[in-house]
């Protein structure tokens, strides 16, 4: 612990820098002391071999991603040569993590000097991927560089612990990735590790830029553009985005549909007009809109709906599709995908086996898909129109 700021007469935050870190490549934080304490007990710092296959910087000879100039968009990363769908592309624990409750509780300008501060105690060759990053538009002094790059690159991060402060986290090495309404890339954290992965959610060709989304891409277009205004002061010229209006329109279309049979779905009271059918044509209207970062989620409550009718085979080929296409999206410990290997296994001892016929509800044993407790991709992509981060 460096330095303390009391707030009031309760709380503290505090910087915590810690050189090392995963084998000496460092990490800041700045939070309350039991947050710290909460972190610090974490496999990532207590388990020797718990990050040893993560923070590997791309090999220039093997690996698949090359970091380029791309017009209009400064840095961004294309592929190398053709990656496959699930692909892992990189892995790597934080430098700088800042818990939002400081926001709620210091004086702006007591927390954009503890940010610097800790930017400034990070090992070196940290502090300088840091500083190396994109401030969007430039800074005139230090501390507005280290809140620009903050504000540029963070991810919005869950911890999975009591606390109800997200936090806003830059990993320098994953900020090149640019932004797209349709990705073919995706990232979830393990708040075990604190390591943020990403894999690839569709085949990439040789040359193609590989992208992430920083927004909800179950947006209408005007929306989406709105966000990326706001937040990241640039203009989409994503393929979607850019599309004449005829096209863009029925892509709203088909968003607001989404948006409209989720609700029946999501819905497992004996009033929801939810049925295979309805599943199937919400898998089709992903498929459409190419959200491959989303689809598991769509093979989800389809497999939870043919279940519901009997259709254990039916139920079971949508269940494997969620957990094939969820692993790349959220991760082997997202609960839909925990949830849908056990439908996958037995789909007749699953809470869904006749549902919807039999009217049988076993409430406590029911939960919603998408609802799980994943990191960024849950809030990030589901919450109300509030500030999200790449
Ligand atoms: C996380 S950084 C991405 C990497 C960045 N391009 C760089 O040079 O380091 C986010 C910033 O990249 C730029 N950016 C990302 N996606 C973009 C897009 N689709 N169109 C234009 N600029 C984009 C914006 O300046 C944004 O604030």
């Amino acid at each position: 612990m460096l330095k303390c700021l009391r707030s009031g007469r309760k709380l503290e935050y505090c910087i915590f820098v810690s050189s090392t870190f995963a084998g000496g490549r460092g990490i800041g934080l700045l939070t309350s002391p039991e947050r710290a304490e909460y972190v610090a007990k974490l496999p990532a710092f207590t388990n020797a071999t718990a990050l040893a296959l993560e923070n590997k910087d791309p090999d220039p000879e093997l690996s698949p991603l090359d970091f380029v100039h791309i017009p209009g968009k400064d840095m961004g990363v294309v592929a190398k040569r053709p990656i496959y769908r699930g692909d892992h592309l990189m892995s790597f624990t934080p430098a700088v993590v800042i818990d939002y409750g400081a926001f709620e509780s210091l004086p702006l300008q007591d927390v954009l000097n503890l940010q610097m501060e800790v930017v400034d105690h990070l090992p070196s060759q940290m502090r300088g991927r840091y500083l190396n990053l994109s401030t969007h538009d430039g800074a005139t002094s230090h501390v507005e560089r280290v809140e620009k790059i903050l504000k540029t690159n963070a991810f919005d991060i869950d911890l999975w612990d009591e606390n109800e402060y997200g936090l806003f986290v830059v990993f320098p090495e994953l900020s090149r990735f640019n932004h797209d309404c349709r990705p073919n890339a995706d990232y979830w954290f393990d708040p075990s590790t604190l390591v943020q992965h990403i894999y690839a959610t569709r085949p990439i060709a040789v040359g193609e830029e590989i992208s992430l989304t920083y927004i909800d891409p179950l947006r209408t277009r005007a929306r989406r553009q709105k966000k990326l205004q706001n937040v990241w002061g640039f203009g989409c010229s994503c393929s979607l985005c850019t599309q004449r209006s005829e096209l863009t329109g029925a892509s709203d279309e088909r968003i607001e549909q989404i948006l409209q049979i989720r609700t029946q779905l999501e819905d497992y009271t004996t009033s929801s007009a939810a049925t295979p059918q309805m599943a199937d044509l919400f898998l089709s209207l992903y498929q459409q809109e190419r959200l491959d970062v989303l689809i598991h989620e769509a093979y989800a409550f389809a497999a939870i709906e043919w279940n519901g009718v009997g259709e254990p085979w039916k139920a079971m080929k949508h269940a494997r599709l969620a957990i094939e296409y969820g692993l790349a999206a959220v991760g082997s410990k997202d609960q839909d995908v925990v949830e849908m290997q056990s439908l996958a296994e037995d789909p007749w001892g699953h809470w869904s086996w006749m549902l919807r016929t039999q009217k049988r509800m076993h409430w406590d044993r029911m939960r919603s898909i998408g609802a799980s407790s994943r990191s960024s991709m849950s809030s990030r992509y589901h919450e109300e129109d509030e500030d999200e981060a790449p």
